[in-house]
Formats: C-alpha cells, structure tokens, sequence
C-alpha cells in the first residue's frame, strides 16, 4: 500500500547552527533542503523554571525561522537544570568552571525542547534527561577547561566529548543530552509530513 507521503516531501529547514543537531539528523538519513539559524534573546526570563524556558525558547526559535507555508522548520533548544537553576551556554571559562563545580558529584537534568512549524501549525515535545556527573577533582576541570569543548555547551560540557570522561549514568534518551531526541523528532516529523522512513 502506497503512503500519503509517496510524492514529493515539504522542503524542511533546519533553524539551528549547530552540527550536532545537523550530525544527528543525518545519523537517521534526515538532511534539511536548507539550514537558518534563528536569531533571538535566550536569557531566561526573571523566576523562570527550566521546562518553561526551553520549551518557550525552541518556540520562538521556530516562529524566527523564515519559511514558505508549505516548509517545515525544525528548532529545538537545550538546556541543564540543576534544580531549578538553569544552566545554559557558558559565557566564559570562569563561568564554565563555576557550572562544573556545581554539577560535580551530582545528579542533574538535561531537557531539550524541540519545536517544529509548518505555516501556522506548530508541534512541541520537551524531552528529558538525568546524568550523573562524576566527583569532578580540581585537575580534571582544568584540564577539560583547557580542552575548549565546553564552549557553546549547555551547562559546560558535552557528554559526546572528552566530558564523556566524567559521565558514570545517564537515565533517558542520549541524543536528548547531545542535543536532538532523535525517536521523538522522528515521530513530528512524520505528523508534519516529512517521515523519515519511505516505503521501499
Ligand atoms: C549537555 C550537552 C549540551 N550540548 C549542546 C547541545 C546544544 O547545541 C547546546 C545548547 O545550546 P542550544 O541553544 O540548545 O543550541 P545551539 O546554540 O548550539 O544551536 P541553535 O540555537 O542554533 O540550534 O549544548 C551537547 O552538545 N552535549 C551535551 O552533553
């Protein structure tokens, strides 16, 4: 039986700059027609809590992405709460190192908010994480301060790097933590009309 989607796909466009969320979609055979990162405020609002923060920020994300009315764009945001501290894209290495000192030895949340528009129709999914960073010693932090790879990292580090190094459990989805939950776009991708899997 042939699909409803057996003609040609919308054009999708990847509202993000950043590889990660490009290398994962590829890693489903899912390659955006084109790529424009979205350019808006990230600072959480005063008192914010993190679900409502990301799950705001992939929105306006998807609403500051340019698109036809037939064009799906995909968004999605990251983000690490400590409590109900949020913990974002370090500014500079101190900051980097303070987040680190607080993570250290402890169990934390990583959630990533995807969101996905196609002309006025918008779908949402906010897709959660727990991870436990190691007792972090003085001498690791420096070093994986030095290696550069917490920069543009959502609470300093990043599990697919060198900070893999320090993560002894992770509770849910892994490419949530990396920054796309690739089961969970899949799924809105399909609802949109751009499934990732065609009838051969
Ligand atoms: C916790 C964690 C975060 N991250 C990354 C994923 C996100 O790219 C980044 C959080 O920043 P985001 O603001 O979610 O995304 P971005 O600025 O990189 O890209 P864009 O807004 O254009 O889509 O942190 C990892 O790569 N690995 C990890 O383990």
């Amino acid at each position: 039986m042939q699909g409803p989607r057996d003609g040609a796909r919308p054009r999708l466009i990847l509202g993000s700059a950043s590889p990660r969320r490009r290398e994962l979609l590829a890693q489903i055979g899912v390659v955006p027609d084109e790529t424009t990162p979205p350019d808006i405020d990230e600072r959480p609002a005063r008192g914010e809590l993190p679900r409502a923060y990301v799950g705001r920020i992939a929105a306006q994300k998807a609403q500051a992405v340019e698109a036809g009315p037939d064009e799906i764009v995909l968004c999605a945001d990251t983000t690490v709460a400590l409590g109900r501290r949020i913990l974002g894209k370090p500014a500079d290495a101190d900051e980097a190192r303070a987040f680190l000192v607080a993570l250290s030895g402890r169990r934390h949340t990583v959630l990533t908010a995807v969101a996905l528009r196609r002309g006025d129709r918008v779908w949402s999914r906010i897709v959660e994480a727990q991870v436990k960073l190691k007792r972090l010693s003085g001498d690791e932090i420096a070093g994986y301060l030095a290696t550069g790879d917490w920069q543009g990292k959502a609470g300093a580090y990043a599990i697919q790097g060198p900070a893999g190094a320090f993560v002894p459990w992770i509770r849910g989805s892994y490419t949530a933590i990396v920054g796309l939950p690739l089961a969970e776009t899949a799924q809105m991708l399909a609802a949109a009309g751009h499934p990732v899997w065609r009838t051969p």
